[in-house]
């Protein structure tokens, strides 16, 4: 078309005008937070500048006022890193995973947290507690439960003996590729490295290409991506972050047996989250073993019309706990009905604990 290049020409111009406004009014709402930081400062010196709360209030708002092109998780990721560059700007927010580096839970505290946030590895789901704990790092993150594979057993384990709170949710999808060195054939692969709860996701998959493949569990998927770089007849089942890191190359994409394959990821830290609007709550509950007891644990749940997402049981560590459960609901500690219903189940339980109320997972 003859008026293409005029148009092209117009349509940079209109471009580089909105991205002069664009960094003219990020720049500015960067010294709005950084205002609220020195308002929060003067209230209480040790004031906590993060707010999972009130972040979850304002993605939630963007992803309302969005009226596309782009979709509404789209905007509000771009957002997610502004919120988190204007928040780095007081004081970066430093976060404690489940390590090495390039594993989901890293992928999983980025997406949570922002890109300007700290994130440390540790080598050990309880480590991660424990420097939460220490006051080492402000929060930590780790699995909970995978689509496919169930729950992560050793997170929940952790929480009965931690006075950690669940402060955030946060869900993943989860894609696997069958990554190799660069020097390693298709056919010459005799081993598979991966993490146990990955070859579950991968099972069928790996049945139907590689049968005869030895498949050797190991402590993380980003730990069998650094074992493949040096072995020419390995391959390994890592994600993207961990594919990057060690610059392997793919054999196969996506190879998670189940689409819609995700992992739910808790944050944990030491202080209670105030309501936000569409809250979940985490309890633990210990009942004695008699007949009845989970009717009369889940009664008072259906009389407030409360919502449950999840419950678990695990079997006691302690004399005292007999059953263990873990459930999940939606709403707020301090709803009138929820505190009533929490109420009722702490008179009939051993022992109640509740765990944290946080924000839904937004992104
Ligand atoms: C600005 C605030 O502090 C932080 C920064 C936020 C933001 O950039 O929007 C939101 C919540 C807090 O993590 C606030 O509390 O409003």
């Amino acid at each position: 078309m003859s008026d293409t290049p005029i148009n092209l020409e117009a349509l940079r111009q209109r471009i580089d005008q909105l991205d002069g406004d664009i960094v003219r009014l990020i720049s500015e709402r960067a010294s709005c937070a950084q205002q609220v930081a020195h308002v929060k400062l003067a209230e209480d010196e040790n004031a906590i500048f993060y707010r999972p709360e009130r972040e979850a209030q304002v993605l939630r708002r963007i992803m309302a006022l969005n009226e596309g092109p782009l979709d509404a998780e789209e905007m509000a990721r771009l957002f997610r890193e502004i919120m988190s560059a204007c928040l780095a700007l007081e004081k970066p927010i430093k976060v404690a995973y489940l390590g090495p580096e390039g594993t989901f839970t890293q992928q999983a505290a980025l997406k949570h947290f922002g890109d300007s946030a700290v994130s440390l590895p540790m080598a050990a789901i309880d480590e991660v507690f424990r420097e939460v704990e220490a006051g080492a790092v402000n929060y930590g993150v780790v699995p909970v439960e995978n689509s496919t594979e169930g729950v992560v057993n050793h997170t929940l384990d952790t929480f009965i003996d931690s006075s950690i709170r669940i402060c955030g949710e946060v869900v993943l999808r989860i894609h696997h590729h069958l990554l190799v060195s660069e020097n390693t054939r298709r056919d010459k692969i005799t081993r598979i490295y991966s993490h146990p709860q990955s070859f579950g996701q991968c099972r069928k998959w790996l049945d139907a290409h590689f049968p005869h493949a030895e498949r050797v569990p190991v402590s993380s998927n980003a730990e069998a991506a650094k074992l493949v770089k040096t072995e020419w007849h390995s391959a390994a089942i890592a994600g993207d972050m961990a594919a990057k890191l060690y610059g392997l190359a793919h054999i196969a994409e996506k190879i998670e047996d189940r689409p819609d394959n995700s992992t739910r990821f808790l944050i944990i830290g030491s202080d209670d989250v105030p309501m936000c609007g569409e809250d979940k709550t985490s309890v633990v509950v210990a009942m004695r073993n008699q007949p009845g007891t989970l009717h009369d644990l889940l009664e008072p749940f259906h009389r407030h019309g409360i919502d449950l997402t999840r419950i678990e049981t695990r079997p006691s560590r302690t004399g005292v706990w007999n059953y263990v459960f873990f459930i999940d609901f939606k709403g707020h500690r301090d709803e009138p009905g929820v505190a009533a219903m929490l109420e009722e189940v702490s008179q009939q339980a051993l022992e109640l604990r509740v765990l944290g109320s946080y924000p839904q997972g937004v992104l």
